[in-house]
């Protein structure tokens, strides 16, 4: 039996429970930041242009290190961190900077372990992103949270104690020792064996109908033996590599991570392009400098020091145990601190986030300092996820721990007021989500990106996909573009220009270490294989055909087999550190529930859950407090939690890309891990191209026995009630806390109105009201544009009309576009000079003489004077003041 399982068990059977995070004993894992030797000493030097956009840096000395600083017990840390992150540390003013980066520098020094907890005491807000849901205002009036949501364990406890038969039966140690020295024939254990798949897609194919994957391929039961022969699970070498991990927790050393990159694969990258798109990618490329592109260059940075790293940074190195750069730093660390744009990509886990972090921090510690220079915010670190732009966060801050570099974090779900307060100091770098960014930029008082310098983007081609296209275009306007350097990284860059163009690169080079779309070197990718009754048998139980009549109803699908197999590879061998990814956030709610039911220890990570709920579950996780992690894509993207040994894929993404990242949550940093993907009929595609992209030895076909798939499958029906009950309880319990919620609001609005008020609503650069008022604006703008055109040549639309008629014709057109313009946009500028002309044209039609004989416009009651547009229209009155003045004027 696994390694996992065997101590899942022992925690099991020594009476340890599994049920609830809290009752779990808590054990800490060695963590991120270690503080060890000293380094050596290098002198930075970095050439003229470096200087000159690095911030004079020929005028001063890197700042001396905070050796004189107290170092504070981990208990002060902590609590400074909180306090600082909550807000509740005192600001000081712009003036006092240096007392501010002081107090930073102790914060920061020997971080072993960043606390996700931002709240401290609960003050953060959740956060309505400009939505006018709560009136447009921030309701965080006494810096309550607004949601506090429901906490489901306790629901589900109450009704473990009533119902203990619940959890899973599971075999004591003794029986499992035995159970692992002999092979039975009643043997449990899952088959595990190489998937053999050719090279070609012919190959692949009948690989894929061996695997199961072929349409409606029914897997002789013959030829599941034979295969099932030939791979043993016993002589599968990952266990060993599984168990040495597990025992590999403690060692304190970051294992090597492998630094000789196949290839050199910027260049390889547009193999796949034709002639026309080399040329532009020519074109829109610069060539990267020979002395980083060959892999023996790459061989030769063998150490930081070649970099010519300041001595704070190389100290913070050490103390991170980042004794050499890995390929992707080795590459980018030169032609970033050259000042260089940069489009980079590299597989998952292998150091993107110090690849740009490291230069970034370099070069700010070469910045204009001393009393007269004024505190900017120079960097901007876009990440697409509230966890990322945190973890990021917490690297950036450990990088420069020696420095006195100022880093702010602002991300949705914190606290507004306490980011606003940090941004005021003016932070060197602030690492952002792009929402709550555009809410500073466009809300709090003198935050602008006017003086960003540097601009890097963490998963950029997430960044650059549609969801997030009008955020980054409101961004990239907002940032200066003339000295800008732009450092754009993922596991899965796209090097496409046509995406890349619109965040104005200046020439960038290209650095594409691994080849395109591939996994981990030490990770390996097993396949379940998910049937549905149609296909033949019981999901994932191969060679067990026929059994699908005898089946109820309720398990006549794909769908309906994945929590049963689910559950089979989570109780029996990967029991623990392990992340399953799930399509919906429902979905990973009603697994959480079902663990819990059933007392495994499991998060939740997504999209419906507080910030707070969010940051929990990921530090539980980390922390050892759970063994699960059931999250969705959410969590697919950046994140680095170590010890991770398995991923599972509930199912498989709908993106080739998606996949990836989810597979790259483990085996990363040169560390050994496993994926393990539930593949039904449909995901065929994806099975192919991954087994396709991976080395075969790397790809493995996992059978689940089917009598343990159909125990699962029965448990999970006797759970059915009870999981509806605890939904519906918890539905209950939400209801009652809106309603709570509500009250609280009243009270809020009633006592605090003044203050309410008072404020500026704040406002936002996109609503979904905006979003359709913007289609119109772009619209009428577009049509705007087409009228001007015409107006041009002065023949299109209003050819042939006389005078009189083309000018009403004009007029006409002109109101048009004002109403739309009152409906109001942003897009509208143009619209607006279209709406000034109008009103101008407009009053000089009414001070038009009108011609001598010919009757005024009668406007208004007849006889009674004076006309509604002044000397514009009304009767003899109007006619005569007209007349006179006219008079006068002759006169
Ligand atoms: N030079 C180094 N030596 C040792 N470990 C390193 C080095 N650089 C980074 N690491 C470690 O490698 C791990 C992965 O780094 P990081 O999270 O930056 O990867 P990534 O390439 O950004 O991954 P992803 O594509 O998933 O976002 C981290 O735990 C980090 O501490």
């Amino acid at each position: 039996m696994p390694a996992q399982s065997k101590s899942a068990s022992k925690r099991k059977a020594n009476g340890t429970p599994q049920s609830t995070p809290s009752s779990k004993k808590t054990t800490k894992r060695d963590d991120d930041f270690i503080m060890t030797l000293d380094s050596d000493d290098e002198v930075p030097d970095l050439d003229d242009a470096d200087a000159a956009s690095a911030g004079s840096a020929s005028e001063s000395e890197p700042e001396p290190e905070p050796t004189t600083d107290e170092p504070l017990t981990k208990n002060q840390r902590k609590r400074k961190e909180k306090a600082h992150l909550a807000g509740k540390e005192k600001i000081v003013e712009s003036a006092t900077t240096k007392t501010a980066a002081s107090t930073a520098r102790k914060d920061m020094a020997l971080d072993t372990n960043f606390e996700f907890d931002i709240f401290g005491d609960g003050s953060g807000a959740d956060y309505a992103g400009g939505e006018e849901t709560n009136g447009g205002w921030d309701m965080n009036v006494k810096g309550h949270r607004m949601h506090k949501k429901i906490n489901v364990d306790d629901i589900i406890e109450k009704r473990r104690r009533t119902r203990p038969e619940l959890a899973l039966p599971v075999d004591d140690e003794e029986d499992e020792e035995e159970s692992a020295s002999e092979v039975s024939e009643n043997d449990l254990d899952d088959d595990i064996k190489f998937a053999e798949f050719g090279d070609s897609d012919e190959d692949d194919d009948e690989a894929l109908d061996r695997f199961g994957g072929g349409d409606g391929a029914i897997v002789d039961e013959d030829e599941d033996a034979e295969e099932a022969a030939e791979v043993d699970s016993e002589e599968d070498p990952l266990s060993s590599d599984v168990d040495s991990d597990v025992s590999d927790d403690d060692d304190e050393d970051m294992p090597p991570i492998d630094d000789d990159s196949d290839s050199n694969s910027s260049a390889d990258d547009s193999d796949s392009d034709d002639e026309a798109e080399k040329a532009k990618k020519a074109a829109f490329f610069a060539e990267e400098p020979a002395t980083t592109s060959s892999k023996k260059a790459s061989a030769d940075s063998s150490s930081f020091s070649t970099f010519s790293l300041s001595r704070p940074v190389l100290r913070a190195l050490t103390s991170l145990s980042f004794h050499k750069p890995t390929p992707i730093q080795s590459r980018t660390i030169p032609i970033a601190l050259a000042g260089k744009d940069i489009v980079a990509g590299a597989v998952t886990g292998s150091g993107k986030t110090a690849a740009f972090m490291i230069p970034t921090i370099e070069r700010l510690t070469w910045r204009a300092k001393g009393r007269t220079a004024e505190a900017k915010t120079r960097v901007l670190v876009l990440a697409p996820t509230r966890e990322l732009a945190i973890q990021c966060y917490s690297v950036g801050q450990s990088l420069a721990k020696y420095t006195d570099i100022r880093f702010c974090l602002c991300v949705g779900g914190l606290s507004v007021k306490s980011q606003e307060a940090e941004l005021k100091l003016r932070p060197e770098v602030v690492i952002a989500t792009p929402g709550r960014l555009i809410d500073h930029v466009r809300n709090s008082a003198s935050f602008t990106l006017d003086d960003i310098e540097i601009l890097v983007m963490d998963e950029a081609d997430r960044m650059l996909e549609d969801g997030f296209a009008d955020e980054l275009n409101e961004i990239v306007k907002s940032c200066p573009k003339g000295a800008r350097q732009t450092m754009l990284f993922s596991a899965t860059m796209t090097d496409d220009v046509e995406q890349l163009v619109r965040l104005s690169l200046k020439r960038p080079v290209r650095l594409f270490v691994d080849p395109k779309r591939t996994t981990a070197k030490k990770l390996i990718q097993e396949f379940v294989r998910v049937r549905g009754v149609g296909s033949g048998g019981v999901a994932g139980a191969d060679g067990l055909s026929g059994v699908g009549e005898e089946q109820p109803a309720g398990r006549k699908s794909e769908d309906a087999q994945r929590p049963a197999l689910l559950l089979a590879l989570c109780t029996r061998t990967f029991t623990t550190q392990t992340i399953i990814f799930v399509r919906s956030k429902k979905l990973a709610h009603q697994l959480k529930i079902v663990f819990a039911l059933l007392g495994l220890s499991a998060g939740e990570l997504h999209g419906d859950l507080s910030q707070e709920q969010r940051i929990d579950a990921l530090t539980a996780f980390r922390d050892g407090k759970t063994d699960f992690l059931l999250a969705t894509d959410l969590a697919s993207r950046g994140l680095d939690i170590k010890g991770v040994q398995t991923v599972i894929n509930y199912d498989m993404p709908g993106q080739f890309e998606a996949y990836l990242h989810r597979v790259g949550r483990t085996a990363r940093a040169g560390r050994q891990g496993r994926a393990v993907t539930l593949v039904g009929e449909a995901d065929r595609r994806m099975l192919k191209l991954a087994i396709k992209k991976s080395p075969a030895e790397a790809v493995k076909h996992r059978i689940i026995p089917a009598t343990v798939a159909t125990k699962m499958l029965e448990t999970l029906e006797t759970l059915k009630p009870e999981v509806d009950a605890v939904l519906r309880e918890e539905k209950e319990e939400q209801a009652l806390r809106i309603a709570e919620m509500e009250l609280k609001k009243g009270e809020n609005m009633a006592a605090h109105a003044d203050e309410i008020f008072a404020r500026p609503k704040r406002t936002w650069f996109q609503s979904s009201s905006d979003k359709e008022q913007a289609a119109t604006a772009s619209k009428a703008h577009y049509e705007a544009t087409m009228d001007g055109a015409s107006n041009k040549t002065g023949r299109d639309r209003y050819a042939g009309l006389s005078r009189k008629k083309r000018r009403s014709r004009m007029m006409r057109d002109e109101i048009e576009r004002e109403k739309k313009e009152a409906k109001g946009s942003e897009g509208a500028k143009t619209i607006k000079g279209g709406g000034v002309n109008a009103a101008i044209r407009g009053a000089k039609k009414m001070a038009r003489p009108t011609k001598l004989g010919v009757a005024p416009v009668k406007v208004g009651v007849k006889g009674k004077g004076k006309g509604k547009n002044g000397g514009g229209g009304g009767g003899k009155k109007t006619k005569s003041s007209f007349s006179r003045d006219f008079g006068d004027k002759r006169r």
